[in-house]
């Protein structure tokens, strides 16, 4: 089911958790909030799920207002990032217990309860455990379980918090493919949280990126990554190097160096130039920046270097692909180097 988020705001004393927040999720749709600590996304997920009431604002599921209708009523699936399953029950009674405890009107019978539950355990890949119990899984089985749970409703909306956040790196990466693969197969409308940028632009069909309660920019992960739309998007979703320089006529000079780099704007003004590691390259003399090698790595073809430029407050990092015999500059020496790609914010 679609989603419509509208001017959604959520105060704590004096913390604004969320403000103004606008949002339209398409049905089907898989949505990455993505954010630094603190930025508003568990609050965001809370509201939506009907776990906490906004200060002001509309929630709409399709075309009814959602905004006072409570948890139950919602019909949402939720998972979060510390397995909340029963103990006490199996992995099958876990998977059951959404649906065994609704009203009796809208229970299915026990046959039914049963071949959904086997069907859930297909579709997460565990059709033999569904006898066992929790403590008899990894850590990553029982996210899938967790997520069979969530399912077994036929929810409006799957909201996800950091479903994946307690699992070690190699789990984390198998289990956001499975996800996506799953997304693809059930096509269910899903909200996660995640503060790894690599995990959300790897999932989401589109990504929402949080600040200080408030959304800094919305976009496919192609879109957040080389369109970023401020300074702060493009440090949070990669790593980033910075050039501080002058814009004038249309063009950057770093240091009394004019780098011919085009700008936006013709008029003077200080600016930072944004840039990726892997899209620096060394040039000739004359044709970029100075700068003195202060660290240098070769693995295989893959080169990084630590540079240090003139008048700059912070370093910068290369990330280089060379040939083999290409000769790998030595600390201490001088190079020159010039931004490919790259966005200038004015300060
Ligand atoms: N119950 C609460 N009481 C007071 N302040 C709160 C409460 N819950 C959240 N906040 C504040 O609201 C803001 C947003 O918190 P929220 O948990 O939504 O952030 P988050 O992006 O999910 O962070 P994290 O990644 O650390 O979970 C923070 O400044 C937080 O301190």
């Amino acid at each position: 089911m679609d989603l419509h988020l509208k001017a959604i705001a959520k105060r704590y004393a004096n913390v604004a958790a969320l403000d103004s927040v606008d949002l339209d999720v398409a049905s089907g749709e898989l949505v990455a909030l993505l954010g630094p600590s603190g930025s508003g996304k568990t609050t965001l997920l809370r509201v939506i799920a009907g776990l906490l009431q906004p200060d002001s604002g509309r929630l709409l599921f399709g075309e009814h207002d959602a905004t006072r209708l409570s948890l139950r009523e919602r019909n949402v699936g939720f998972v979060f990032q510390h397995y909340a399953l029963f103990k006490h029950m199996t992995v099958a009674e876990n998977i059951a217990f959404g649906l065994r405890s609704r009203p009796r009107a809208r229970r299915p019978d026990k046959a039914a309860i049963a071949k959904r539950v086997q069907e859930l355990l297909s579709l997460i890949q565990l059709p033999e455990l569904g006898a066992r119990y929790p403590e008899q899984l990894s850590g990553g089985q029982k996210q899938r379980v967790a997520l069979a749970r969530a399912l077994a409703i036929d929810p409006t909306v799957l909201l996800l918090d950091e479903p994946f956040g307690a699992l070690d790196a190699k789990v984390r990466v198998e289990l956001r493919r499975w996800l996506r693969r799953l997304h693809e197969h059930t096509g269910q409308t899903t909200l996660f949280v995640t503060h790894d940028q690599e995990e959300a632009l790897e999932l989401a069909d589109r990504v929402v990126v949080l600040k200080d309660g408030r959304i800094e920019q919305i976009g496919t992960p192609d879109e957040i990554y080389s369109a970023p739309a401020s300074a702060y998007v493009f440090d949070f979703i990669g790593r980033a190097n910075v050039i501080e320089g002058q814009t004038e006529g249309g063009e950057l000079s770093v240091n009394g160096h004019a780098l011919r780099l085009p700008v936006d704007g013709s008029s003077r003004s200080r600016a930072r130039l944004y840039v990726r590691p892997h899209d620096i390259a060394l040039v000739g003399e004359g044709e970029g920046l100075p700068a003195r090698v202060i660290s240098s790595h070769r693995l295989a073809e893959r080169i990084t270097l630590e540079l240090v430029v003139e008048g700059q407050s912070r370093p910068l990092e290369l990330d280089l692909v060379a040939t083999p015999d290409a000769v790998t500059p030595a600390s201490g020496s001088t190079v020159h180097v010039r931004p490919l790609r790259y966005r200038v914010y004015s300060d």
